[in-house]
């Protein structure tokens, strides 16, 4: 894998991490963040429906208590004046407070006079007293009973929430009393209002928040009063509710449901926010890598395509051309550097490579000198100088040799042994240099007669020389050895001191065996000895073949 794959590799990778941990951020920590708040805002909220129907609580409370401390005037209330009532006492008077519910009741809870209208109708107001009269007065009448008359006359109030034809009613209950605020108590007076659907629209209007309600039991459940209800609805809206009680008494449940503004708005900010973060590091990796690319990669490109060159074409006098002033420039002169201390490494061995040449060629000059003078040497060990025949020493390891392997194979090993005659007399007549170049011209008769490259002839003695034939049977050798006199009469070598022939004459002295382990090897020698003993002593220049006989006597004979 390449540095820029792994680089970007890596790069994804990180940024695939970042946006990973963005998510998550925005999982576990905005989102509940924002969440926290829009819950707040909620509990706000629902406070403020709460606070608007308590504040027309207190409005139909604060009027109520302006009506109580009248004066004298209420005597109607104990005489039931139907003047000062009609007079006084009308709808439009109603109208002008929005008050659809009027009561003014004498002590035992009787009205004295009652109204219930409803003034939402755009045709004026809609009279419901004689529907709704009897069953209001008798849903505030435990309420009177929560008065007490003992206390400061600001105090002396019962407020609720009753039902009316479904409808929660909101009113206000207190004494009437003289207009000093002092008693005796005349009565009651009580005002209220529907909480109709248009009520609770102006109310949501004045507030920007809609909001329902709906009558709780005076229970109020198992629920604390003072407890929020928020349910998330979906994604795009929240419910709060809460429980609205008056003196400690659940009335009413308000509930609000609001737009998550908070958190949507969080999740388009944050989701932009990742969005464009996976943009930045996407838009960021390109351009890294690209800087990469020409900072790190194209020097290390070059400095390797350098490093090839100079190991295909060996030329180690080329140099780096990258002189970056980072790391990689760092290599490359230390790569430069390198190769010139190879460069001045080589030229070093190239010329101690021609110092060992030219030593070498000496020592092979040398090699060959010693060589020549080995295989002269060895020439003159084995060698006869006189005569350029095998000397005696190369004659004896000649017959061990052959006789050993001729000891395994089973063939035959003849001998023959040749001495000239009378050569004592030759070299008193002619002198003894022209009686080495005898020796000479017999020697050379002799070797030209050896026909296999294992016969050997060797000088054995002054005028004596022995021709050793392995593989050649004693008829061969016989036949040899006729030869070989043959040549010599034939060469006619002027001998006139010879008593035998005036030209020079040899005898021979033949022999032949199979060689084994129970025969001396000296004594096929010392055989043919005896048969050239017993041709001198029969008159010479013949020859004659005598066999190894150990313990059979032998049967030689005189040939030719
Ligand atoms: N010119 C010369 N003469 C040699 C050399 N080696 C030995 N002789 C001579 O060879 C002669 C050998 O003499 P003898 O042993 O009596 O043998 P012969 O005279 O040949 O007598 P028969 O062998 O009995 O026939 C001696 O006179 C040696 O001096 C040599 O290298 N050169």
């Amino acid at each position: 894998m390449s540095i820029s794959a792994k680089t970007t590799a890596l790069i994804l990778l990180m940024g695939i991490l970042l946006s990973f941990s963005a998510f998550f951020i925005q999982r576990s920590v905005i989102y509940p963040a924002f969440h926290d708040i829009e819950v707040d805002y909620a509990k706000d909220n629902i406070d403020r429906v709460i606070g608007r129907l308590e504040a027309q609580r207190e409005i139909i409370d604060a009027t109520v208590y302006d009506w109580t401390a009248w004066d004298d005037t209420y005597s109607f209330i104990r005489t039931g004046n139907p003047d000062y009532i009609a007079s006084n006492l009308y709808p439009d008077t109603f109208l002008n407070f929005g008050f659809d519910v009027a009561l003014f009741l004498n002590l035992a809870g009787e009205p004295v006079w009652g109204g219930v209208f409803d003034f939402s109708s755009e045709d004026g107001y809609v009279n419901l007293t004689e529907t709704h009269l009897d069953g209001i007065v008798s849903a505030i009448g435990g309420y009177r009973e929560r008065i007490d008359f003992g206390d400061s006359i600001e105090n002396q109030s019962a407020s609720g929430v009753v039902l009316v034809d479904e409808i929660p009613v909101l009113f206000a209950m207190r004494p009437i009393v003289r207009s000093d605020g002092t008693g005796p108590h005349a009565g009651y007076v009580v005002f209220g209002q529907f909480l109709r659907d248009g009520l609770i629209d102006r109310f949501s209007e004045q507030l920007v928040q809609d909001f329902s309600i709906e009558p709780v039991s005076e229970s109020g459940g198992s629920e604390d009063p003072g407890d929020y209800t928020l349910d998330v609805i979906d994604q795009a809206s929240l419910s709060a509710s809460k429980i609205y009680s008056i003196n400690g008494t659940p009335s009413l449940r308000a509930t609000a449901i609001m737009p998550r503004n908070i958190t949507e708005l969080g999740r388009e900010i944050t989701q932009f926010g990742i969005v464009l973060l996976v943009l930045l590091c996407g838009f960021f990796a390109a351009a890294l890598l690209l800087l990469f690319r020409r900072i790190v990669v194209k020097p290390i490109m070059s400095l390797r395509a350098d490093i090839s060159n100079i190991s295909n074409g060996m030329d180690y006098s080329f140099r780096s051309s990258i002189r970056n002033n980072d790391e990689i420039g760092a290599l490359s002169r230390e790569f430069n550097s390198m190769l010139a201390t190879i460069e001045a490494n080589n030229m070093e061995l190239l010329w101690l490579n021609t110092e060992l040449t030219l030593k070498h060629q000496k020592v092979l000059e040398v090699q060959g000198d010693l060589q020549e003078a080995n295989a002269e040497l060895k020439r003159l060990s084995e060698h006869d100088p006189l005569t350029g025949l095998s000397n005696r020493l190369a004659l004896e390891k000649k017959l061990k040799q052959a006789w050993e392997i001729l000891c395994r194979t089973g063939d035959p090993l003849s001998v023959i042994l040749v001495d000239i005659d009378f050569f004592k007399l030759y070299n008193d007549r002619y002198g003894h240099q022209k009686g080495d170049r005898c020796l000479k011209q017999v020697a050379d008769i002799l070797a030209s007669a050896m026909q296999r490259k294992s016969d050997m002839a060797a000088r054995y003695g002054g005028e004596e020389f022995l021709l050793v034939l392995p593989g050649t049977d004693a008829k061969d050798a016989i036949g040899v050895a006729a030869s070989i006199r043959e040549q010599i009469i034939a060469a006619n070598i002027e001998h006139d001191r010879s008593p035998v022939a005036p030209f020079l004459t040899i005898s021979i002295g033949i022999s032949s065996i199979v060689p084994n382990g129970e025969i001396e090897m000296d004594s096929l020698v010392w055989t043919a000895d005896k048969a050239l003993y017993a041709v001198k002593g029969s008159g010479r220049n013949n020859f004659r073949y005598e066999p190894v006989c150990v313990a059979v006597e032998s049967s030689s004979q005189l040939l030719g």
